[in-house]
């Protein structure tokens, strides 16, 4: 992977005093514990400053996030892996119950972690393309973990995330703006910008300790799930990465992901 140029976020105030949040980890925006805790620490500050709202966008070309870093979970120090962890549920924990408004610019592919970024946020707008946006940890023989899977059925009817998940499912923009997991499609990263700023704009006039009572409330259910678990759900994974077999099937989508590259 390149040598990383440049911060791994940047966060800036629009006129409209609107956060952006753009991840900036070439070549993909795979989440390491840095860029994790990059986001973390953003996530913080928007929360401190009062900020109304934020658009979560990513500074590639064709790519909003690649999911989790792969290489945090092959042959990890463990220590390491733990802390990981952690800081992935935070970060989830910070967005999912986020008291401000937030939408997703999904500025190119989103599988996996990517995918739960996006649906942790209030609303989604996609740029056309040949992108693709899902949950498809099964296919790399992985499980994707409770709070993704709830993160999932908070965004689309349970019976369509059964099966995506269950399936893998990557869905193009058009089959993601039918079952409900984008709400928006764009026709470049500017417009999607543009749509989530009219969607954040339809709050002027909701009082606006109503409204973010309103979302933490609903949003209640998955949270203290996972609030309540998470020394056993980090213990999962763990034991999960100590997996001899985990380990050889991660290796082998490591190899095909590198193949695939080198083409
Ligand atoms: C019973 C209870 C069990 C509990 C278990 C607990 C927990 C386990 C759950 C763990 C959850 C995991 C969720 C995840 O997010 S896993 C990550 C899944 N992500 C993916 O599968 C995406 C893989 N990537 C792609 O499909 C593509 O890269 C792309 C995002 C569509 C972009 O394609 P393109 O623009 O063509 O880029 P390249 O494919 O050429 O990639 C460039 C470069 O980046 C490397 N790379 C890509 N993705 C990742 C990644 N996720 N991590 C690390 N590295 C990645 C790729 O190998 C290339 O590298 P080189 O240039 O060095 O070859």
């Amino acid at each position: 992977m390149a040598a990383q140029a440049g911060p791994l976020v940047d966060l800036s105030i629009d006129n409209d005093g609107i956060a952006i949040l753009t991840m900036n980890r070439p070549p993909v925006n795979s989440l390491n514990l840095e860029l994790l805790e990059e986001i973390g620490k953003s996530l913080d500050e928007v929360a401190k400053n009062k900020t109304k709202s934020m658009i979560l966008t990513s500074s590639s070309p064709s790519v909003f996030s690649a999911g989790l870093d792969i290489m945090e979970m092959y042959k990890p120090d463990l220590k390491r892996a733990e802390i990981f962890w952690t800081t992935l549920q935070d970060v989830w924990i910070k967005l999912f119950g986020s008291s401000y408004i937030t939408a997703a610019a999904i500025n190119g592919h989103a599988p996996a972690g990517g995918c739960l970024l996006s649906m942790s946020c209030e609303y989604r707008v996609m740029v056309e393309g040949k992108y693709t946006i899902g949950l498809n940890e099964t296919a790399l023989g992985i499980v994707a973990p409770t709070w993704f899977m709830d993160t999932m059925c908070h965004t689309i009817p349970i019976r369509q995330a059964e099966y995506a998940l269950t399936t893998a499912r990557m869905f193009t923009v058009d089959e993601a703006l039918q079952v409900g997991l984008i709400d928006e499609s764009a026709s470049d990263k500017a417009d999607a910008i543009d749509k989530c700023k009219k969607f954040i704009r339809k709050f002027d006039k909701i009082p606006s300790l109503a409204r973010a009572v309103t979302k933490q409330k609903i949003r209640e259910g998955p949270l203290v799930r996972l609030q309540k678990n998470r020394q056993q759900d980090t213990a999962e994974f763990l034991g999960f990465l100590k997996n001899p077999k985990i380990q050889q099937s991660l290796e082998m989508y490591i190899q095909s992901l590198k193949q695939k590259a080198a083409k």
